[in-house]
C-alpha cells in the first residue's frame, strides 16, 4: 500500500513525461481511428462473410504453424547463440536480425530466389518432395516464419543471457545430460522470456503481409490471409476493411493482455513461489522431471541409496593432478574432508571448476576410487557441486530438487522421490519437502542443497562456502548438521571457506592455496600451530609477522624485531606466530621477564565469544591482536585510544620457516 502510494505521489519530470504521453497518444490514435470509423451495425455481416471467415481460418493456421516452426528451430538457435562460442557468431546473430529490418517485400523477393520455383532450392523441393511453396499455404507459412522467428530468437537469447549458468552447471554436476538440463532447468527458468517471445512471434506472423504477398501470392483459400484480405477490401469496401482490421486488432490485443504478466519476466516464478500447496508431482516443471530417463547419460544407475542403511556402499578416494591456473596434486582417502582456503583470487573456485570439468582455465587429471574420470564430461564424473547460494532450481519443490540427481541417473520416479524424502528427513527439512526454494529460509535452502548433492550419490563432493549466507546462530547449527552428514559420506569432500571456524571444525585437512598452488596441506591443528602464510595465520585468528632470522629472533619485514626462544638459521625467512591469548596488555611498562615489549594504542575492541579482542597499533611493531577477559579489560580501563604496553614471552613466539 505504502509503496504504491509513494509511487503515485512522485511526479515524473515534465521533460520525460511529455514525450512519453505523446508516444502513447501516437500509438493510440490509429486504434481510436479504427474504433471511431467502425460501422458497428454492419460488423456482424462484415465478419461472417465467407471470404473473411476463410481468411481468418487461414491466418490462424498460418500464424500457428509459423509459431510452431519458430519454436522448433528458433529455440535451439537461441540456445546456441546464448550458450556456445563458435566462429562467426556475430554474423549468425546479424542473419537472425536481418528479417526484422528488411522490408517485407524484399524478404519476399529473397524467399522467391531461395525457395521459389526458379530459386536455389525450389527445383529440389519440387523434384524430391513435390512441394511448390508459392501459391500454397506452406509458402505463406514459410513467409510468416521468416519474418516472425527473429522475435523469438532475440527475446529468448536475452532471457537465456540473463539466466546464471550456475543452475545449469549444478544440474550437470547432478548427472543431468546437457539435453536434460535444457529441458528440465533451462527452459522452465526462461519460460517467461519464451512466452513473451512466442507471443511476439505469433502476433508478427498473424500480421504478416509483404513477404507473404510477394512470395506466396494472394490466392483465396490458400495464401490469402486476413491482412491480405484487408488490403483487398480497402479498395472495394473500406467499411468491411475497418471491421476486419478491428478483428485482427482485438485478437492481437487479447493475446498480449493474456500474456502481460509474462512480459515482466517474473510471473511464473512469482506464482510458483507463493503457492504453498504445490503438491508432489503436480507442477508442470515437476512433471518435466518425470520424462523418461532416455534423456540421461549420467553415471550408471544403482539402486537409490537408503541414507539410513548401515550397509557399506562403495567408497571413493581422490587423486587429482591439476594444471593450468592451478598447479597442484591432491590425494585423499575416502571420507576425508578438505577445507580449501586462500586469499581472494588464490584459485579456490578455479580448482573446484577444474575438478568439475567446467573451466578451460585449469585441467584436472582426476581419478575417483579406481575410476579415471578425466575424459568424462561434467555430468558423467559423479562430482556434485553445491555453489555458494545453493542454486536450488526455483521452479521445483525441495523434494523434486533433491530427487533431481537420482532421476537424471535413471532411477525410477517413486524410488527417487522416496530416497529424496529420506535425505530431506535426515537433514531435518523433510517437512519442507513440498515447498519451493523461495519459501525456504537461507539455512533450510542450504540443507536442501546439501541433501540434493548427497542424494545424487557423488564420488566427490564440492561445497563452495556452504555457510557463507547464514547468520551466526544458523551457521553454528548447520555446521553441526554438515559435520554429522559429512562423517557418513563415502567420498572426499572439498569445502571452500573463508571462515576459520569452518575450516578447523569441519575438515580433516586444510589446503591453503596461493596463486593457484599449494602453500600448505596439513591437518587443522598443524595449520593452526604453524601457519605458513601471514594470511592463513590471520584467518585463524593468530598474529603473524614475517621477517628474517637474526640472532635470537626475527628482524621484521616492516621494521622492529621480535625475540623467540627457538632459533633458526641466520638469514632464513620465517613467520613469527603469536596467539592473541599469549599477548599481555598493561597500562604501565611491565618489569621482569618478557623480552618483547612494545608501547602502543588501542585501535579497536571487539567481542570474540566470551572474550574481547583488542587491536593494538604501535610505532615499534606491526599491529598486534591481544585477547583478554572482559574483567581484565575493565580493570585496565581499556577503551579505544587508550595508551598501553603489550608484551609477549619469547617462549610464546613460534617461528615457522617460509
Ligand atoms: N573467467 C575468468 N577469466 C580470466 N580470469 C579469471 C576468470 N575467473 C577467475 N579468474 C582469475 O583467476 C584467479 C583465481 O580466481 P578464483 O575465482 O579461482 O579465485 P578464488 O580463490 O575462488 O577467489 P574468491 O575468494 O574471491 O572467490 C583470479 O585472479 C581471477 O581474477
Amino acid at each position: 500500500m505504502t509503496r504504491s502510494r509513494s509511487r503515485t505521489r512522485r511526479r515524473p519530470p515534465a521533460a520525460l513525461a511529455l514525450p512519453a504521453l505523446l508516444a502513447i497518444a501516437f500509438l493510440l490514435m490509429p486504434l481510436l481511428g479504427i474504433l471511431a470509423r467502425t460501422s458497428w451495425g454492419e460488423l456482424g455481416t462484415h465478419l461472417t462473410g465467407p471470404d473473411v471467415t476463410e481468411a481468418l481460418r487461414l491466418s490462424l493456421v498460418v500464424s500457428f504453424w509459423a509459431l510452431g516452426l519458430s519454436l522448433l528451430l528458433g529455440v535451439p538457435l537461441a540456445w546456441l547463440l546464448a550458450r556456445v562460442d563458435f566462429p562467426g557468431k556475430a554474423l549468425v546473430r546479424s542473419l537472425v536480425l536481418l528479417p526484422m529490418v528488411l522490408p517485407p517485400t524484399v524478404g519476399g523477393v529473397a524467399l522467391l530466389l531461395g525457395f521459389g520455383r526458379r530459386g536455389l532450392l525450389g527445383p529440389w523441393l519440387e523434384g524430391t518432395f513435390g512441394i511448390t511453396l508459392p501459391f500454397h499455404t506452406s509458402g505463406a507459412v514459410v513467409a510468416a516464419t521468416f519474418v516472425a522467428m527473429p522475435f523469438l530468437v532475440i527475446s529468448l537469447e536475452g532471457a537465456l543471457g540473463g539466466l546464471r549458468p550456475r543452475y545449469e552447471e549444478t544440474a550437470a554436476s547432478l548427472s543431468a545430460s546437457p539435453f536434460r538440463v535444457f529441458l528440465t532447468v533451462t527452459l522452465p527458468m526462461v519460460a517467461p522470456g519464451l512466452a513473451a517471445g512466442a507471443a511476439l512471434t505469433w502476433a508478427r506472423a498473424l500480421g504478416e503481409f509483404g513477404a507473404t504477398i510477394t512470395f506466396a501470392g494472394n490466392l483465396p483459400g490458400a495464401t490469402q490471409t486476413l491482412p491480405l484480405q484487408v488490403y483487398l477490401l480497402l479498395q472495394d469496401s473500406p467499411e468491411a476493411a475497418t471491421s476486419v482490421s478491428l478483428l485482427l486488432l482485438a485478437i492481437a490485443m487479447a493475446v498480449l493482455v493474456a500474456l502481460r504478466g509474462r512480459w515482466t519476466g517474473s510471473a511464473s516464478v512469482r506464482s510458483g513461489s507463493v503457492r504453498s500447496g504445490s503438491v508432489r508431482g503436480t507442477s508442470p516443471a515437476d512433471a518435466a522431471l518425470e520424462e523418461p530417463s532416455t534423456l540421461d547419460a549420467g553415471p550408471t544407475p544403482q539402486p537409490a541409496e537408503n541414507p539410513t542403511s548401515a550397509e557399506p556402499g562403495p567408497s571413493w578416494s581422490l587423486h587429482a593432478e591439476v594444471t593450468g591456473f592451478n598447479e597442484l596434486t591432491l590425494e585423499a582417502d575416502p571420507g576425508i574432508t578438505i577445507a580449501v582456503v586462500g586469499e581472494n583470487g588464490a584459485g579456490k573456485t578455479t580448482l573446484l571448476r577444474a575438478l568439475l570439468g567446467l573451466t578451460p582455465r585449469a585441467h584436472a587429471e582426476l581419478r575417483l576410487g579406481g575410476l579415471d574420470v578425466t575424459a568424462l564430461p561434467p555430468h558423467k564424473r559423479g562430482v556434485a557441486w553445491v555453489p555458494q547460494d545453493g542454486a536450488l532450481f526455483p521452479h521445483l519443490t525441495a523434494l523434486a530438487n533433491t530427487a533431481y540427481g537420482l532421476r537424471a541417473q535413471g532411477v525410477a520416479r517413486g524410488e527417487a522421490r522416496a530416497a529424496a524424502q529420506r535425505w530431506l528427513d535426515r537433514l531435518g527439512v523433510g517437512h519442507l519437502a513440498h515447498r519451493k526454494p523461495a519459501q525456504l529460509s537461507g539455512g533450510q535452502a542450504q540443507r536442501v542443497a546439501l541433501a540434493r548433492a548427497l542424494a545424487a550419490r557423488p564420488r566427490l563432493l564440492l561445497l563452495d562456502e556452504p555457510l557463507a549466507a547464514l547468520d551466526q546462530t544458523t551457521r553454528a547449527r548447520v555446521r553441526h548438521t554438515l559435520r554429522t552428514h559429512l562423517a557418513g559420506f563415502a567420498g572426499v569432500c572439498l569445502i571452500v571457506t573463508h571462515d576459520p571456524v569452518e575450516a578447523v571444525s569441519l575438515a580433516d585437512r586444510v589446503l591453503v592455496l596461493d596463486a593457484g598452488r599449494t602453500l600448505q596441506d596439513a591437518p587443522p591443528t598443524e595449520v593452526t600451530r604453524n601457519p605458513r602464510s601471514p594470511w592463513v595465520a590471520r584467518m585463524l585468528g593468530r598474529n603473524a609477522w614475517a621477517g628474517e632470522a637474526s640472532g635470537d629472533g626475527l628482524v621484521l619485514a616492516g621494521g622492529g624485531r621480535i625475540v623467540a626462544a627457538e632459533q633458526l638459521r641466520e638469514g632464513s625467512r620465517a613467520l613469527a606466530i603469536i596467539a592473541p591469548e599469549s599477548v599481555s596488555v598493561h597500562r604501565k611498562r611491565p618489569d621482569g621477564s618478557p623480552r618483547n615489549v612494545w608501547s602502543g594504542t588501542v585501535r579497536e575492541i571487539t567481542a570474540s565469544g566470551s572474550r574481547l579482542r583488542v587491536l593494538i597499533g604501535s610505532a615499534e611493531s606491526p599491529d598486534l591482536i591481544a585477547e583478554v577477559t572482559p574483567q581484565a579489560a575493565a580493570e585496565l580501563g581499556l577503551v579505544e585510544g587508550s595508551a598501553v604496553w603489550s608484551s609477549v614471552k619469547a617462549t610464546e613466539v613460534t617461528l615457522v620457516p617460509l
